[in-house]
């Protein structure tokens, strides 16, 4: 069966409340969104958010991507070789990994519906008894003065999350305050979870920790305390400090991955398929992370469902995986599509229907 057809089309959708965190301030999720046609019709779709910050992918950058080099690279293809078309996607240009992400859950999305297989059960063949049907997802909460940052803790709370992500890295000493007078709010049964996202120098990451630690905040982990180039101060952070260190923006690849559990870059690794320019290279990753015995979040840029889904499937599909960051869809305003796995509250329940499980995607396709 061959790839017959490529669309693209945008989707907007309004945030419930912005989105801020020590790089950027979004309010709304304005994304890309991929369709892959088989020749007998069968669809599989992707997602494409332009998180220029992180990834360097603008909407202008993903688009042209796939218009002028994946779409004519891959169109064609046997579906049916799925790692032959991986390997002419990853070739066909250099970083892009926003873009290509999109086309890679597409195809996946697309090559399971063919096999008539839920996405997590083909992507959990390795280990099948260990595949999840349920998973939690932690909530974010954005950067902000104490007051606003507590009050939404103790409305995510409200709401049934047990898990909080919260946004630092704007001042080390206001960082302690902030999660200090979180700790206060929420009680100790809440899993606070601490995002710096490259704010801190590397003195000032061993500082707050170290006084996080000090004060008995009870930190699950802290997520990416200096700056993505800086790999001795993620080194040296990780060394100081008794609190595992989760990398972000500093493992895109398998190669960074690699390195950073060989050299001790941090204790755990979050993977997003938006850094990894998709599902396939994610695989490698968490394969590696079965190898060193190094555990993974799944976690996203902020997107909407259709993307969300496929780290829904991959996190239950691998047992390395034990903490989810997949509240995308919980940060919008309305959920525009039918099917995926259904959300409540923090609770995420995959269902067994073919591919991703996205079936109504309300958007205006240009096929290219
Ligand atoms: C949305 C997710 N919970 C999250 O916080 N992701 C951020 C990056 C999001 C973005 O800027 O789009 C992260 O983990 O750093
Ligand atoms: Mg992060």
């Amino acid at each position: 069966m061959k790839l017959k057809e490529i669309a693209i089309g945008y989707i907007d959708i309004p945030l419930v409340t912005p989105f801020k965190t020590a790089l950027r301030t979004v309010n709304s999720v304005n994304d890309l969104i991929v369709k892959v046609t088989a020749e007998d019709g069968t669809e599989g779709y992707g997602e494409a958010p332009p998180t220029a910050v992180i990834t360097g992918d603008t909407k202008e950058s993903i688009e042209a991507a796939i218009r002028y080099y994946i779409a004519p690279t891959i169109k064609g293809m046997d579906l049916e070789d799925l790692p032959a078309i991986m390997q002419k996607l990853e070739k066909c240009l250099a970083k892009n990994t926003t873009a290509k992400a999109a086309v890679d859950i597409a195809l996946y999305d697309l090559y399971a519906k063919l096999q008539k297989k839920p996405l997590f059960r083909l992507l959990g063949e390795k280990e099948p008894e260990l595949v999840k049907t349920k998973l939690e997802t932690d909530l974010t909460i954005s950067v902000n003065e104490t007051e606003e940052m507590v009050r939404d803790s103790l409305l995510a709370v409200e709401k049934g999350f047990h898990v909080l992500k919260v946004k630092v890295g704007k001042g080390g000493a206001k960082d302690v305050e902030r999660i200090r007078e979180i700790r206060n709010a929420v009680g100790k049964d809440i899993v606070i979870r601490v995002d710096a996202n490259q704010g801190w120098t590397r003195e000032e990451a061993v500082s707050t920790i170290t006084a996080m630690e000090d004060a008995g905040l009870g930190i699950e982990l802290v997520e990416q305390p200096v700056s993505y180039h800086d790999f001795k101060g993620m080194q040296y952070v990780t060394a100081q400090v008794e609190t595992p260190i989760l990398a972000d923006e500093s493992v895109f690849s398998y190669e960074d991955a690699v390195r950073l559990m060989e050299e001790k870059g941090a204790d755990l690794i979050n993977i997003k398929l938006m850094k990894t320019g998709g599902i396939h290279e994610a695989v490698r990753i968490c394969d590696a992370a079965d190898q060193f015995g190094v555990k993974c979040m799944i976690g996203c840029m902020l997107e909407s469902k259709v993307s969300v889904s496929a780290g829904v499937h991959l996190a239950a599909a691998r047992s390395c995986v034990t903490m989810a960051d997949l509240d995308g869809p919980s940060l919008c305003r309305i959920d525009p599509y039918e099917g995926g796995p259904v959300y409540e509250g923090p609770h995420i329940f995959l269902k067994e229907d073919n591919g991703i499980g996205i079936t109504g995607v309300p958007v205006k396709f240009e096929t290219i």
